[in-house]
């Protein structure tokens, strides 16, 4: 295994139980996660992971499931698994069904079994199964006295959290009468990428940006969270969420939050929060007419010969999706955030499925010059843009304007880069479990924000149904509907371009516009 980036220190000790421990979410992110914490030391020697799911496993037979599931997912060699049996000694396994009370008392006495060997009682629930099941099992947890422990109880819950406001302030009250709003970990895993946790950083600890970051210096925000992959095997969950619910509700606005949000008094969760929720509740809220104007929803169709995305099904062609469905694979949307630092600066989101790259990224454009002294082939000095790159590369890189070498006065774009090796870094479920295990509770939501999240999706979520903003076509491998390219056109902006992995095709697109650039004499 290559060497990892650490995250410092010992978790407490304490028993995770894992509800959907035989699901995709749990063998993808989970167990990999849990393994690197392990060979890097970060859990203590009493702690144990207790696998729940219907289906009856021994503990044997769960221990070569998750070691399966390192090997397929971990990016883990057989030889990377010579710590696996000393891993194997934490994983338990109890069948539990969601609706039987026996399951849960038998749950707990294994949990207590475990605690005797004088551990701490701590407890971390992680509900990584199917929404419909989090608030019932959040309160058989609380009904067989699993929650109630001299030691910490805390509950994970996964996305999506609701499907509206209305469904959403259901599914909270349920979690609240088992938990305490503090010990509830709204899992939203852009959080726990490093860039976007980044931005916090690059904002608050570096001096030249604060002057810069308002109305007076910022033309524009892009926001872009680009997908290759279709629906895949999540027709059943997607076809009732689309890209509004699945992406913009919960990781969009979060990128929103983070790049919009004012200092906060100090770094203490709480304070972070307050000021994250005070920007959704300055964002616009969009009536039907405004969606019409600021929303572009789309859906995929086939890929078009001798595109990128050539021989893709059309959304409407994936398995377990309707003939004649209506849900969007693509949302572009024209945000405004009413406060004095932003009045007038939109903030461009787009994502989508099946499009032509995989990549998120969150562009800065400044405003121009007041006068242009200087202008290249096109007759305009380009903006600076400030980029950072979230995934799948990890950087940022500023574009300034700087003296063609060997010229008089030809000013051409440069960029200065700093990118970080996003293979060996830890993955956000790995940062987040830690930080719920840790008690820090910073990069997971709040109720106030999923509830404001809601009630800015839920009026866009109703237009789109009543058909107030049309759905329209993008061929699979391409950027979405030409609509999208409207929405930024009309303020008489561009889309800036975005990168996959590759770092050096930043470099590259800069010299082909340095190529194309005359030499000119001011
Ligand atoms: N998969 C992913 O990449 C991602 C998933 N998520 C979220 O994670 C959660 C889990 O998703 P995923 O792992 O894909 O789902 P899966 O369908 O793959 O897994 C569901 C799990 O729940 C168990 N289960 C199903 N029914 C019951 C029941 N009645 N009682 C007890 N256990 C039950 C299943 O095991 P068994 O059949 O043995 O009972 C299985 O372990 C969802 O909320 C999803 O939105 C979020 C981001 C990414
Ligand atoms: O939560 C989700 O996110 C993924 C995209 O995550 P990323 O880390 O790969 O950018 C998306 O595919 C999925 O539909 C959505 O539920």
């Amino acid at each position: 295994m290559n060497e990892i980036h650490t995250i410092e220190g010992l978790a407490p000790e304490h028993t995770l139980v894992l509800f959907g421990a035989t699901g995709d979410l749990a063998r993808r992110k989970l167990y990999p996660a849990l393994y690197h914490m392990h060979m890097r030391d970060m859990l203590p020697e009493r702690f144990s992971i207790v696998g729940t799911a219907r289906r009856a496993l021994t503990d044997e037979a769960f221990v070569s499931e998750v070691r399966q599931a390192l090997l397929t997912y971990g990016k883990l060699s057989e030889q990377d698994l010579t710590d696996f049996p000393d891993f194997a000694k934490r994983l338990r396994y109890q069948a539990v069904h969601a609706d039987r009370k026996d399951d849960y008392a038998a749950l707990h006495e294994l949990v207590r079994e475990l605690e005797r060997d004088g551990r701490t009682p701590n407890r971390l629930f992680y509900l990584a199964m199917a929404p419909e099941f989090f608030g019932d099992v959040a309160l058989s947890i609380a009904a067989c006295g699993l929650s109630q422990s001299p030691g910490f109880c805390r509950l994970i819950i996964e996305k999506p959290f609701g499907r509206d406001f209305e469904t959403a302030q259901a599914l909270n009250e349920q979690l609240r009468q088992a938990f305490a709003e503090e010990d509830i970990y709204r899992i939203d895993h852009y959080l726990g990428k490093e860039m976007v946790q980044n931005i916090e950083v690059i904002r608050f600890a570096n001096s030249m940006f604060e002057p810069l970051w308002n109305n007076r210096s910022i033309a524009n925000v892009q926001i872009t969270s680009s997908e290759t992959v279709g629906v895949e095997d999540r027709a059943s969950y997607y076809e009732g969420a689309g890209a509004l619910r699945d992406m913009v509700q919960n990781h969009m606005l979060q990128m929103v939050m983070m790049i919009a949000m004012e200092p906060p008094s100090r770094l203490k969760t709480e304070a972070i929060r307050d000021e994250k929720v005070k920007v959704l509740r300055s964002l616009r809220r969009y009536g039907p007419h405004d969606v019409k104007e600021n929303v572009v929803r789309g859906q995929y169709t086939a890929g078009a010969e001798g595109e990128k995305g050539q021989g893709l099904p059309g959304y409407r062609q994936e398995h377990g999706v309707n003939a004649a469905s209506q849900t969007e694979t693509f949302v572009a949307a024209r945000l405004f955030i009413d406060n004095f630092r932003w009045a007038g600066v939109p903030f461009y989101l787009r994502t989508g499925k099946r499009m032509a790259l995989k990549s998120t990224e969150i562009v800065i454009q400044f405003r121009d010059m007041p006068r242009d002294l200087y202008f290249n082939r096109d007759g305009q000095l380009g903006p600076n843009l400030l980029v950072i790159r979230v995934n799948p590369a990890e950087g940022m890189y500023m574009q300034l304007n700087a003296k063609k070498p060997g010229t008089e006065g030809s000013v051409v774009p440069i960029a200065m880069e700093f990118s970080q090796d996003a293979d060996n870094a830890p993955e956000a479920y790995e940062r987040l479990l830690y930080d719920a295990m840790r008690g820090d509770s910073t990069f997971f939501t709040r109720w106030d924000e999923v509830s404001l999240a809601w009630k800015f999706v839920d009026p866009i979520a109703e237009a789109f149904r009543e058909g107030d903003a049309p759905l329209e076509t993008y061929e699979a491998g391409t950027w979405g509907p030409d609509s999208a390219n409207a929405l930024v056109e009309k303020d008489g902006y561009r889309w800036w371009p975005v990168y996959g992995k590759d770092t050096s095709s930043v470099e590259d697109e800069l010299l082909r516009q340095q190529a194309r650039t005359l030499e000119v004499t001011p």
